[in-house]
């Protein structure tokens, strides 16, 4: 029988792969308290199933469980990790289609777009399982004489991975299974609202013979979620916390992390500026802006938040992005193959883009198209259409914009107009929030300039997608710490230690 609770247009090759359950040292389990959260589906707020609540005595049992399974995973040999981490990929990649419809369902993410999200998180595992076998140390010829050094790099212990909504699968492969190719045991608490992909990721993670206790998975509700924070952060066996997710819970849980001096890997809030010079290919550059900003929904950490556009091509390029975003967004239920854009994850997501767009509007920004659909257009709770306002000349300074100083999160793109680079430049590093950054130019001086002015951890030239699983992915200030995916991925979860010999 299936666990979800409502008729939704797909039929499951594997309907085990859906469970309520949390995953830990190999056995599934409701935990202590046998209470429950709903999951609902964001295209129409209904109930999906209701998922075990774990506590905080179950996260302390999950995370000895991994310690002792580390005890001896720490020792697999890396060609033997390299196959387990090859088999787990395979097997996502048969159940593909099934994982993707998890992911619609409950992040109501287009099925289309569920499907590249779990190649991307394919593609970490597969990125990582190339780094294994080479993750070695150094000869150093020591100055004081007959000594040698060399470093060996071994894996920390376990790791605790707080994980986000907007990426229930690509975000688990990146922290998981960078952490685990490395040597290590994971203790994952998946976001209250996307539960269900961290479950099916864990039902294969065992299907590919992983020992067990190496992966385990903690589900909990929005309300239990702190105190599950707070054992990852005060347990002494936790050695790492990586999080993806807000920078006011980022810089709280890496200070908790800190009484302990645990390493953290910070995935924070971005507010990435996108500017089109005057000298850009206007039509590349809508290109860049839709696929940077309309991208699920806007719902992702490195959407462009702030767009400047040159004073003297302001009025072409909102010409020719209005008619390609009329073209290329196809809106529709998430489970049609055509629809590319979807509803938001939730009301609170509603709200914030609401009050963006009213502040925006309040302070002379014109809506060209878009806006908050009436409830009577019947497109679901929490749809909000591409929505695209231009603020003229002039107008109240952007920096007083609600969007210039928190992201939207949601597909909400107001075109401001600038005068010059030094100008640009200014206000996009007018930010606590230095994640990612694109800028369209033809000029190759500019190109370098631009690129090595941004204070960013991320900048896309001519390109609205930078993330892969070969780039370093990660921000600078309040954006966040470490970096994920790129060639130092699997050191990040390794400690360097260092021997000396003496001759
Ligand atoms: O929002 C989080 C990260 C999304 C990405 O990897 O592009």
């Amino acid at each position: 029988m299936s666990i979800i609770q409502k008729d939704i247009p797909y039929e499951f090759k594997d309907a085990s792969l859906l469970d309520t359950r949390s995953f830990i040292g190999g056995e599934w389990v409701n935990g202590s308290t046998n209470k429950t959260f709903a999951v609902l589906d964001p295209e129409d707020d209904e109930l999906i199933c209701n998922v075990a609540d774990l506590t905080r005595e179950d996260t302390k049992h999950a995370i000895e469980v991994a310690h002792k399974a580390f005890l001896t995973y720490r020792k697999t040999p890396p060609r033997e990790r390299r196959w387990l981490i090859r088999k787990w990929s395979d097997i996502i990649k048969a159940n593909r289609e099934d994982l993707a419809a998890i992911c619609t369902l409950e992040l109501g993410k287009p099925y289309t777009e569920s499907l590249v999200t779990v190649d991307y998180g394919t593609s970490f595992l597969d990125w990582f399982e190339t780094r294994i076998e080479s993750l070695g140390g150094e000869t150093i010829p020591a100055a004081r004489g007959n000594n040698r050094i060399v470093t060996i790099r071994q894996p920390q212990g376990v790791v605790a991975a707080i994980t986000p909504w907007n990426s229930p699968i690509a975000m688990i492969t990146r922290k998981i299974g960078a952490a685990i190719a490395a040597g290590n045991t994971v203790v994952c608490k998946p976001a209250p609202e996307t539960p269900l992909c961290a479950i099916a990721l864990g039902k294969l993670f065992e299907r590919a013979g992983f020992p067990k206790g190496v992966f385990n998975v903690v589900t909990s509700s929005a309300e239990g979620s702190a105190d599950i924070g707070a054992e990852m952060c005060e347990n002494v066996l936790v050695k790492h916390l990586s999080f993806t997710g807000s920078t006011p819970v980022g810089k709280f849980l890496n200070g908790e992390c800190a009484k302990s001096m645990k390493r953290t890997s910070m995935e924070l809030g971005g507010n990435a500026p996108f500017i089109v010079f005057e000298d850009a290919d206007l039509d590349g550059a809508a290109e860049g802006l839709i696929t940077s900003k309309f991208r699920s929904s806007g719902q992702t950490c490195v959407c462009a938040n702030r767009i400047l556009v040159h004073q003297s091509v302001i009025g072409r390029f909102k010409g020719v992005l209005q008619e390609k975003l009329g073209k290329s967004l196809i809106l529709g239920s998430v489970w049609d193959r055509k629809t590319n854009f979807g509803p938001l994850y939730s009301s609170k997501a509603v709200e914030k883009v609401k009050r963006h767009l009213e502040d925006a509007q309040s302070r002379g920004a014109e809506l060209i198209m878009g806006g908050i659909p009436k409830s009577e257009e019947g497109k679901g709770p929490n749809f909000i259409p591409p929505t695209l306002l231009v603020q003229p000349k002039g107008s109240a300074s952007r920096e007083e914009m609600a969007f210039s100083k928190e992201e939207t999160f949601g597909p909400l793109a107001t075109l401001l107009p600038f005068g010059t680079e030094e100008e640009a430049i200014e206000y996009s590093n007018n930010t606590e929030a230095g994640l990612a950054a694109y800028f369209y130019t033809q000029d190759m001086s500019r190109v370098w300039r631009v690129a090595e002015a941004l204070e960013v951890g991320m900048v896309g030239v001519r390109v609205g997608l930078v993330s892969a699983c070969e780039m370093p992915f990660g921000g600078v200030g309040e954006s966040g710490a470490g970096r994920e995916g790129g060639g130092s991925c699997l050191e990040e979860y390794t400690e360097v230690k260092a021997i000396t010999f003496g001759l």
